[in-house]
């Protein structure tokens, strides 16, 4: 197996920087358009078979370091009790959305097992075939809180922050039953096989650095405190979390995902040896070659050749991605990394 990306994922020396990309199976891919014309993304998801197929695919293209597992951070609500649907082009919404502190009582009891088997049946599946590392990924209870107060995705995050601001007995309860949910589905996908793990809290930079020290990090510090006993490494990811690196970091992680509006430099002098994934920007695979391959450079350089650094965007790939963009910049990195180490 090419464990290029759990090596540096530990901080060790890799022979070259090891790539892959959030949301690297989706829609820019006309071969996941043609499945998509089949099965709906839940659909795709309570198949294991299509749910393999799907995440081997950008593997197999472009020549990715490691995999993701196709599935969403939706995924586990369902079980939850929460009925909701992806709308194209908007995201997750709602249709029973969280408004009072009964509505967090009324919350089911997650079991991976019971509510998510499809997934691990995935996960057993893509461990058999697949020649990189398997990541699994959870979202974190704030950016799920947030879907499930705002009944949708959000602008300005004013009924989460409401709630979470009013409620405060409430809301710890809420990010409580949501950390004990992830953990036993995160712990699940990592018994079934996943070589690593990610937590994506993509709307927690929205937060001050106070609130999130108030209402968000104890919740995270539980969060990795009981995903250490897995022994696989854990990725901490969120956007737009520059004002809160030091307390994300400090909430746990062995790697940290950092978004394309944090300087990978600066981020690395402030976390000393621990390993960072990012964060090329997305938009740049929209540009013309020269351009790219400027920016590729920009993130190697700004990694100064320490150990321990992911090649990946500062967000998922966006719509409308040309899918030799995505070859090219792949192999920009394994090649103009090889030089520099
Ligand atoms: C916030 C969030 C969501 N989902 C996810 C996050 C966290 C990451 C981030 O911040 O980008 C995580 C996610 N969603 C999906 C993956 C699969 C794996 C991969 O990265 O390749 C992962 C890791 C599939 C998906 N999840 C979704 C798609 C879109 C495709 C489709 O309908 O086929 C895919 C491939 C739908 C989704 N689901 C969500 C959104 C905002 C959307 C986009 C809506 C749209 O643009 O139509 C919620």
């Amino acid at each position: 197996m090419n464990d290029v990306f759990l090596r540096a994922a530990r901080g060790e020396a890799t022979p070259y920087t090891p790539v892959w990309f959030m949301r690297q199976a989706g829609r820019y891919q006309p071969e996941y358009r043609k499945i998509r014309e089949r099965y709906t993304l839940p659909e795709i998801v309570r198949h294991p078979e299509v749910t393999a197929e799907v995440t081997r695919l950008p593997v197999r293209q472009f020549g990715f370091d490691a995999a993701i597992l196709f599935a969403d951070i939706t995924t586990p609500l369902y079980g939850m009790g929460f009925d909701l649907d992806i709308v194209e082009g908007r995201g997750p919404v709602i249709h029973n959305p969280i408004d009072t502190a009964e509505d967090v009582r009324r919350i089911h009891l997650f079991s991976a097992e019971a509510h998510t088997p499809f997934v691990l049946e995935a996960i057993r599946i893509l461990k058999r075939e697949l020649e990189v590392p398997l990541i699994g990924f959870a979202g974190a209870p704030f950016t799920l809180a947030s879907y499930l107060i705002e009944g949708g995705p959000s602008k300005n995050f004013v009924k989460v922050k409401g709630f979470m601001y009013a409620e405060e007995e409430a809301w710890n309860l809420l990010m409580r039953t949501l950390t004990n949910a992830m953990v036993e589905y995160l712990s699940a996908q990592a018994a079934a096989g996943a070589d690593a793990l990610q937590v994506f809290d993509s709307w927690v930079g929205r937060l001050t650095r106070h609130d999130y020290e108030r209402y968000v990090a104890p919740h995270m510090r539980r969060l990795f405190e009981a995903l250490k006993p897995l022994g696989v490494p854990v990725v901490h990811f969120g956007t737009q979390t520059m004002h809160l690196l030091s307390p994300m970091a400090e909430a746990g992680g062995d790697v940290i995902g950092v978004d394309t509006t944090t300087p990978l430099d600066w981020a690395r002098d402030r976390l000393g040896t621990r390993p960072v994934q990012g964060n090329l920007d997305p938009t740049l695979l929209f540009a013309p070659e020269p351009v790219l391959a400027r920016g590729v450079e920009a993130v190697l350089s700004a990694n100064t050749g320490r150990p321990g650094h992911i090649f990946n965007l500062g967000h998922g790939i966006l719509p409308g991605t040309p899918p030799d963009a995505v070859r090219r910049a792949v192999e920009l990195v394994h090649t103009l990394s090889e030089v520099r180490t």
